[in-house]
């Protein structure tokens, strides 16, 4: 198995909050709560911890709630290499309806210090060596920059490590910059590096190529219940999720990412890779938290997932 190292520069305690039909403006009743520590690359950890990976958990945490996150990782046997900032990391709210829908409210973050950041890269440049990879998840902390961010992974990529990046918008652009190995972004976060809709999956293919061709190797991009498409150094296979019900999607792009990443560690085909990663990221919908490789069905669900060429639409498998 493999040492990785998740990093998280805007970590979050998600509340989930389940409800019939959510009333806004309204006393709304819910069925039941849950705070749990998250953010994407610590939720990316869990599912590599439990898939027997060596991993340690790094970014910038708030000092004054720290203790569901201490609690977690010491749950889940991850190591703790986060730097601690004041104040509190902020709470992302996730509501489910009983249809389905999940609306997420995620906060801004904690403003960082300067020293913080200086003592993140410090810290780096002990932590990276040895590593087989490293994942930078989530959105940025108000005041940390995408040319900050890009800075860490040309950092760490000077270690010779490969880099994955699961971000969005401007710090996705900024990031592509620095040249990480993979990344995986979802349809809409895809249509924001492009710069315009990508409506049909032939413009989204071209996209994702075109980042291949531009030094990314591995673009995996995820379009909920529709499609996965993961083109690889110019050449593209493209996946089906099963069919499940929809519970809470929260942590399902971070099931994806990390199910990838397993695969590849672990030297599978691509085929088995992206089969395993999509329908890990189908069983995570079904339920609060990441997706469970131990589910009973979960060999079910993998048989349900369709895997084929995008360009022939041969089926795989
Ligand atoms: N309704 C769904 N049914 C089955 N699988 C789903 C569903 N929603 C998400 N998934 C799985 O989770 C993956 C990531 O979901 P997506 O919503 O695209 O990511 P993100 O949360 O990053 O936007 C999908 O590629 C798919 O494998
Ligand atoms: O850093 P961001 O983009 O605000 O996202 C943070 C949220 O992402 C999550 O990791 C879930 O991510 P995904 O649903 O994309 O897998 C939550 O735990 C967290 O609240």
């Amino acid at each position: 198995m493999a040492r990785v190292l998740t990093l998280t520069l805007n970590p979050a305690l998600d509340l989930a909050i389940r409800l019939g039909t959510l009333q806004p403006g309204e006393v709304n009743r819910a069925e039941s709560t849950r705070l749990d520590a998250g953010g994407k690359g610590i939720n990316v950890a869990r599912v590599l911890t439990g898939l027997g990976h060596d991993v340690t958990v790094s970014g910038l945490l708030g000092a004054d709630n720290e203790a569901p996150f201490v609690r977690a990782f010491a749950e889940l046997g991850l190591r703790d290499a986060f730097i601690r900032v004041p104040g509190e990391t902020r709470i992302n709210a996730k509501l489910s309806e009983a249809g389905g829908r999940v609306t997420d409210l995620n906060g801004p973050g904690l403003r960082i210090p300067e020293h913080a950041l200086e003592a993140l890269k410090a810290r780096l440049g002990t932590l990276a060596p040895g590593q087989e990879a490293v994942v930078i998840a989530g959105s940025l902390p108000p005041n940390i920059s995408p040319a900050q961010l890009a800075g860490l992974i040309t950092a760490i990529r000077e270690h010779g490590l490969p880099v994955w990046l699961d971000t969005s918008g401007p710090a996705l652009t900024s990031g592509l910059a620095a040249r990480p190995t993979g990344i995986k972004p979802n349809e809409t976060e895809l249509e924001g590096w492009a710069g315009r809709p990508l409506e049909t999956a032939e413009a989204r293919l071209q996209a994702a190529l075109r980042l291949n061709a531009e030094g990314i190797e591995d673009v995996l991009v995820s379009a909920g219940a529709g499609s996965v498409l993961w083109a690889q150094r110019g050449t593209a296979l493209e996946a089906v999720p099963p069919r499940v019900t929809v519970l809470s999607t929260v942590g399902a792009g971070d099931t994806l990412l990390a199910g990838a990443l397993h695969g590849l560690l672990s030297g599978w085909p691509r085929e088995r890779t992206l089969r395993f990663a999509t329908a890990l990221a189908a069983e995570c919908v079904r339920h609060v938290g990441v997706g469970d490789p131990k589910a009973v069905d979960f060999e079910a669900l993998q048989h349900q997932t369709v895997v084929r060429n995008p360009s022939t639409g041969e089926t795989l498998g």
